[in-house]
């Protein structure tokens, strides 16, 4: 892509796609991609907001020469020390060997521990300011969004927030950069999916910090991954801001792990007829097909969610197991739960689903509903009462 696009004023997007990438944070999938996003901004001074990851470096320190030629870089701004954005900042500090690294007093022990480097350091704290010539760049301190380092800089001369891994998205940015240059839709999915997998655990952080900055005249949103948020910046702040109070649409996701079809079977039931009272968004996953990350991004726009397992050796099947262990640890809160599987002695599934559900705390709607060997008369009459429970419960938070 044109490494000299332009944002604004003098400030360029110097990011890169990575599509080579499987899994990134080597267990989330990113079968559309995704992008690393840097800045510069080519003022007197010369100052680079965060880099790329490290297999990127190369076409990188091309592009930054591009558009500064022989100029030097004089200031590196680390918002965030994660290694897809500090990965290059070895190879431009060998290029620019009098770089300043600008961070917060929680930065340099990242950057000594992972790339030995103790020198150059320029501290910053809360609120302090760095004039570059015409730009004037602020800094907030926003620790544990989602690392403890983490902060934004504001240009206060072009309006532009530069948030790091905030109002971040999977998917590489094919040709389009800017929010009205977009596939609105699949970004907004990829953006949620990042939220929930990546940052959620730290919801309460995002709302501090969300807090912190609304008060700044935010004109364009330039996260590190993701489009660049110029023409509707207020849109993805709100989905933010929703996302991290756990706001919920209406909507079911029913989740099943089974072997030979019971589970299967009654998680279909489940379904028909819950649409059949008239809810549109019903999604059915098989733990065992889908990644646990699009099941979590699904988990966190809906409002209620059905666990289905069946028995196995005494437990959770393992693929529904690991779905519940992400959602303990994401802190997800404020959704509805039920529960049904099957056994065909002792069990072990459905009651460890309800040891979850014990723990998690989410409301509980209907009864467990457990079959022995396969779902009969009695137990598709329990889900049929289970599914009308549910959605007259939407429906009653829904009201069209
Ligand atoms: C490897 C294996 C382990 C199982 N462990 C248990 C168990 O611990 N307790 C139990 O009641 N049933 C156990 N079962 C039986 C299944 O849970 C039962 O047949 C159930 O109906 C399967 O549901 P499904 O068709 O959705 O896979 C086990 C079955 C298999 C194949």
């Amino acid at each position: 892509m044109e490494c000299r696009l332009n944002i604004k004023d003098k400030i360029h997007w110097i990011g890169v796609n990575d599509r080579e990438t499987t899994l990134f944070e080597n267990y989330w999938p990113l079968e559309k991609g995704v992008a690393y996003n840097s800045y510069i901004i080519n003022d007197d001074k010369v100052a680079i907001l965060d880099t790329v990851k490290f297999n990127k470096t190369t076409e990188y320190l091309e592009k930054i020469k591009e558009i500064i030629g022989d100029k030097p870089v004089d200031y590196l701004i680390v918002n965030h020390m994660e290694p897809d954005h500090s990965g290059s900042m070895l190879a431009l500090l060998s290029t620019y060997p009098e770089m300043k690294i600008v961070g917060n007093k929680k930065t340099f022990p990242f950057i000594e521990g992972f790339y030995g480097i103790t020198k150059n350091f320029y501290e910053v704290g809360d609120g302090d300011s760095l004039e570059l010539g015409h730009h004037k760049l602020t800094f907030h301190l926003t620790p544990m969004v989602h690392w403890p380092e983490t902060m934004m800089t504001y240009d206060e001369t072009s309006k532009v927030l530069f948030s790091m891994d905030a109002f971040g998205g999977f998917g590489s940015l094919d040709g389009g950069i800017f929010d009205d240059e977009i596939n609105y839709e699949f970004y907004e999915d990829e953006t949620r999916r990042y939220y929930s997998n990546i940052v959620a655990k730290y919801s309460p952080m995002v709302q501090r910090a969300l807090k912190k900055v609304g008060s700044l005249d935010i004109q364009i949103v330039a996260p590190t991954h993701g489009p660049v948020w110029r023409t509707n910046p207020g849109e993805i702040i709100s989905l933010y801001d929703k996302w991290s109070r756990f706001e919920a649409e209406e909507g079911v996701v029913i989740i099943y792990g089974s072997m030979y079809g019971n589970t299967a079977k009654m998680a279909d039931y489940l379904a028909r007829i819950i649409a059949e009272q008239g809810i549109k968004n019903v999604k059915v996953f098989d733990a065992s097909k889908t990644h646990t990350s699009y099941i979590l991004s699904d988990v966190w726009k809906y409002k209620s969610v059905v666990i289905g397992s069946c028995a196995y050796n005494t437990k959770v099947f393992s693929s529904v197991a690991t779905v519940l262990e992400k959602f303990r640890n994401s802190g997800l809160k404020d959704r509805y739960v039920s529960v049904f599987g099957n056994k065909s002695w002792s069990g072990g599934g459905v009651s460890g689903i309800d040891a979850f559900v014990e723990e998690i705390g989410w409301e509980k709607i209907g009864q467990s509903i457990e079959a022995t060997y396969s779902p009969k008369e009695a137990e598709f009459k329990a889900l049929q009462e289970l599914g009308k429970e549910i959605a007259a419960r939407l429906k009653t938070d829904y009201p069209e």
